[in-house]
């Protein structure tokens, strides 16, 4: 799906001359709503999915779920999507799948495809060709699927030749992405055996599995997670057809808070608190450590800004989708910041650490580069034109530098459309009063 054509080559961000104080409403979750879709699909019966993420990553999965006759009907306006689940089974019996640059949709389709009857090949753009799905075509080749990467790189193209999945044993390497896991934790319950999975290496990325359990057990089925070492799903559940309410989306709320935090305002997002299993929420803790108050309510997050942030050292491994907008501020702080252990975001829009030190040394910043992380060094930061390598999370991390220093250029505006497309308008929105 092409970006948006209404936005221009690239955007000059205006810093905003006093702090900001401000609610900010922001789009369901594009992880909430990426799994809520493919589990409706399994269940028995008609789903309504409320409060759903409607971007490029949630078009993709919708798609391909028709491709595959199971019927998705959306509702932009309502912000909603029906799906009348076709309980387990996968109708067609043959697929061509387009799924863009969408991780999420790459890794789960290709474990429910497991779960159909014959041939299907799914396929994304450039970027998607180079990230790694082998982990999760091994573990289905251990239970006996014919799931192949077409021409051997271990990446998209993949071919799934299915006859049903019965279910058994695995293993599966986590090192480098938590949703291989997920993808065969959401197809488990609908195999006459169930799954037991062995994870091989550290599995990156936890909180995003606790949050395919919670999404699972709201369509009626349970898992077992045991230190996330092994997962042990039952087999004969079946998936409830359910009314889901999708949360707001945790990783694009931080652009918000590091705007309270860089301008020394106040930001409150709603429908975002401590009931919330999105980990990305926890970047507000990384705030409150360098000098924030956070406020948090059941259902609400507030974050005010101090006068001047201060440096950190911080593991961001669980919460890695805001590395960047931790990386894109931290030249303002008073001291070093160094994000530590998210080797793993090499592998997602763009290599994620190459890109930020690019970027930031472009702007004049001084910033040492590490095998799993960056250090970035408190450094006036000069106007520039900051190129976002077709992720959404460029572009919008380096957007909240430019609401605290002059001249920031954003090129490809138009890429935050994968989870976010109304970013421009609610960071206008956001700093009206201010500019
Ligand atoms: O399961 C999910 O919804 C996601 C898991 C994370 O990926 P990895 O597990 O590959 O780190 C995250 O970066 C991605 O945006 C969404
Ligand atoms: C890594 C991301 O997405 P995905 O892996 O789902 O493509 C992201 O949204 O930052």
């Amino acid at each position: 799906m092409a970006q948006s054509p209404r936005y221009p080559d690239e955007i000059e961000i205006q810093p905003v001359r006093a702090p900001v104080d401000v609610e900010v409403a922001v789009p369901g979750s594009k992880s909430d709503t990426n799994r809520a879709l493919p589990i409706a699909a399994l269940a028995d019966g008609t789903s309504v999915i409320r409060g759903a993420l409607f971007s490029n990553d949630t078009h993709y999965m919708a798609a391909a779920l028709n491709a595959l006759g199971i019927h998705v009907t959306a509702s932009r306006e309502d912000r909603t999507f029906t799906v009348a689940g076709a309980g387990g089974s996968i109708p067609a019996r043959s697929a061509s799948l387009v799924i863009g640059n969408s991780g999420t949709t790459a890794r789960f389709l290709t474990a429910l495809l497991a779960l159909g009857r014959g041939e299907y090949v799914l396929d994304g753009v450039e970027r998607m060709r180079q990230r790694p799905i082998q982990p999760l075509l091994n573990a289905l080749q251990q239970l006996g699927v014919d799931a192949v990467s077409i021409h051997g790189t271990g990446c998209p193209p993949v071919r799934i030749r299915a006859n049903g999945l019965r279910g058994g044993h695995t293993r599966l390497d986590g090192r480098e992405s938590s949703q291989f896991l997920s993808a065969l934790l959401m197809v488990g319950p609908c195999t006459p055996d169930g799954l037991t999975i062995d994870i091989e290496g550290d599995l990156v990325s936890k909180p995003y599995v606790d949050l395919t359990a919670s999404t699972m057990a709201a369509f009626g089925a349970t898992l077992t997670n045991e230190r996330y070492r092994r997962f042990v799903v039952p087999g004969e559940q079946r998936y409830r057809a359910t009314e889901y309410q999708v949360e707001p989306d945790a990783s694009a709320a931080s652009y918000f808070f590091a705007l309270a935090a860089v301008t020394g305002g106040r930001v409150r997002v709603p429908g975002l608190g401590s009931r919330s299993l999105q980990g990305d929420l926890r970047f507000v803790e990384v705030l409150e450590r360098m000098g924030c108050t956070v406020e948090m309510t059941a259902d609400a997050t507030e974050v005010r800004g101090p006068e001047r942030l201060a440096g950190i050292d911080v593991d961001m491994n669980a919460i890695s989708d805001t590395a960047q907008t931790l990386a894109a501020i931290a030249p303002l702080a008073s001291g070093p910041v160094a994000i530590r252990n998210v080797a793993h975001i090499r592998a997602k829009e763009t290599d994620r650490i190459s890109a930020v030190v690019t970027e930031l040394r472009r702007l004049g910043v001084r910033v040492e580069e590490m095998p799993d992380g960056l250090v970035v060094y408190p450094s006036p930061v000069r106007p520039g034109r900051v190129e976002t390598y077709d992720d959404h999370r460029m572009a919008m991390s380096f957007a909240i530098l430019g609401c605290a220093t002059p001249g920031i250029r954003i090129a490809d505006p138009g890429c935050v459309a994968k989870t976010f497309p109304e970013f421009w308008d609610t960071l206008a929105a956001a700093t009206a009063g201010v500019r």
